[in-house]
């Protein structure tokens, strides 16, 4: 049984708190809102952002950051990748010499174009820092119901560790070394989310769908294997898997967001509707500018980013997307005696 600290108590810091304990680990959770720690300590439910999952009476919810940090064998951190670095900042003095702390966001920032865990490990140099990634909606995981993720660490001793910590008979944990691949396949497949949430707004059907995700992970992968990232990773849970989900899943707030573009709401529209963060939107203009900086082709983030933007239509973005030059479907395959 582990002492665990969780920053952050949106919709995914409450489901890993609950699965947390569920584990048999006691479990601090910090919200910087005191409101929300108030009408967690009274209601023992996120009635807003997770609504129908009980917190246990022994977690305890507080607003002190040093006590959800000091003496934790582990550190979640859970909140969006928008106050990721400010808020390790202020985390900085408390946490301790080699103490882990795994980041369960997903974003890149957009003026640095770093990876969270970069932005953590240069805020909170003494940390030992992780991601935990995969396709693994908070309203699932807060129901119970089978999913699987990833931990990544940089060395296999953490790795397994948290492993150790996270996994249980509904929540099936696997590990990677590849911590980059994993947080750019996490990052950026919500930035194609937007485009397919876009595309059913517009009332396209499955076969646009099967489209999206299909050459949505073909770019993910070409940036991210240029950037370091294992192919492997990208084909895997947190690549591909997340990818899927996101774009399909009733419960993506990404998806959400673009099909209420595609019905025509204005981004920021789209953004109040929902409630709770849209990753892809933040990370959307990264995406294009590594594309730019690593010389890759990424036409669907591309397109998303004029519609997010520049105020192009989604119609014409699809139509745009449709109507590129000819190609073959992998540049790398050729012919016989060619
Ligand atoms: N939801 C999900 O199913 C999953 C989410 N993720 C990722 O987890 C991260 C968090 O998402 P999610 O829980 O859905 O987000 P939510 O929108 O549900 O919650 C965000 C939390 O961050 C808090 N917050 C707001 N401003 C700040 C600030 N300045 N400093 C610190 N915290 C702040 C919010 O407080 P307040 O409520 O007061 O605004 C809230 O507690 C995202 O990167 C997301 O992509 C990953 C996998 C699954
Ligand atoms: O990352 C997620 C699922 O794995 C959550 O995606 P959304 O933010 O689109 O809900």
């Amino acid at each position: 049984m582990a002492n665990v600290g969780l920053l952050g108590a949106g919709s995914w810091g409450t489901a890993l708190s609950v699965l947390l304990h569920d584990n048999g680990h006691n479990v601090t959770i910090w919200s910087i809102d005191e409101r929300e720690v108030k009408m967690l300590n009274e209601k023992r439910e996120h009635e807003l952002k997770l609504p129908g999952v009980k917190l246990a009476d022994d977690m305890v919810i507080t607003g002190d950051m040093e006590s959800a940090i000091r003496g934790k064998d582990f550190l979640v951190l859970a909140v969006p990748s928008p106050f990721t670095r400010e808020t390790a900042r202020k985390m900085r003095p408390f946490v301790a010499e080699g103490q882990i702390i795994v980041d369960v966001a997903k974003g890149i920032e957009e003026s640095t174009l770093m990876t969270l865990s970069r932005q953590i490990e240069q805020e909170i140099p003494q940390a030992d820092v992780a991601v935990l990634s995969g396709p693994s909606h908070a309203e699932e995981v807060g129901r119970r119901l089978p999913t699987t993720c990833v931990i990544g660490a940089k060395s296999r001793k953490t790795a397994e560790y948290l492993q150790s910590m996270f996994i249980s008979r509904v929540f099936r944990v696997y590990t990677s070394p590849d911590i980059l691949g994993i947080e750019l396949g996490g990052s950026l497949k919500n930035v194609i989310a937007l485009a397919a949430g876009i595309a059913d707004g517009l009332g396209y059907g499955d076969n646009t769908k099967a489209a999206l995700i299909t050459r949505g992970i073909a770019e993910i992968a070409r940036l991210g294997v240029k950037m370091g990232g294992k192919i492997q990773t990208f084909t895997g849970l947190t690549g591909i898997g997340d990818l899927i989900v996101t774009c399909a899943s009733v419960h993506s707030r990404n998806r959400k967001a673009g099909y209420l573009i595609g019905q025509g709401k204005t981004m920021q529209e789209a953004m109040d509707e929902v409630k709770m963060v849209v990753e892809g939107v933040y990370s959307a203009k990264a995406a294009a500018r590594l594309a730019r900086e690593y010389e890759v082709s990424m036409p669907i983030v591309d397109e998303v980013n004029a519609v997010l933007f520049e105020g192009k239509s989604p119609a014409e973005a699809v139509d745009d997307l449709m109507q590129r030059e000819s190609r073959s479907e992998n540049t790398s395959l050729t012919w016989d005696g060619e």
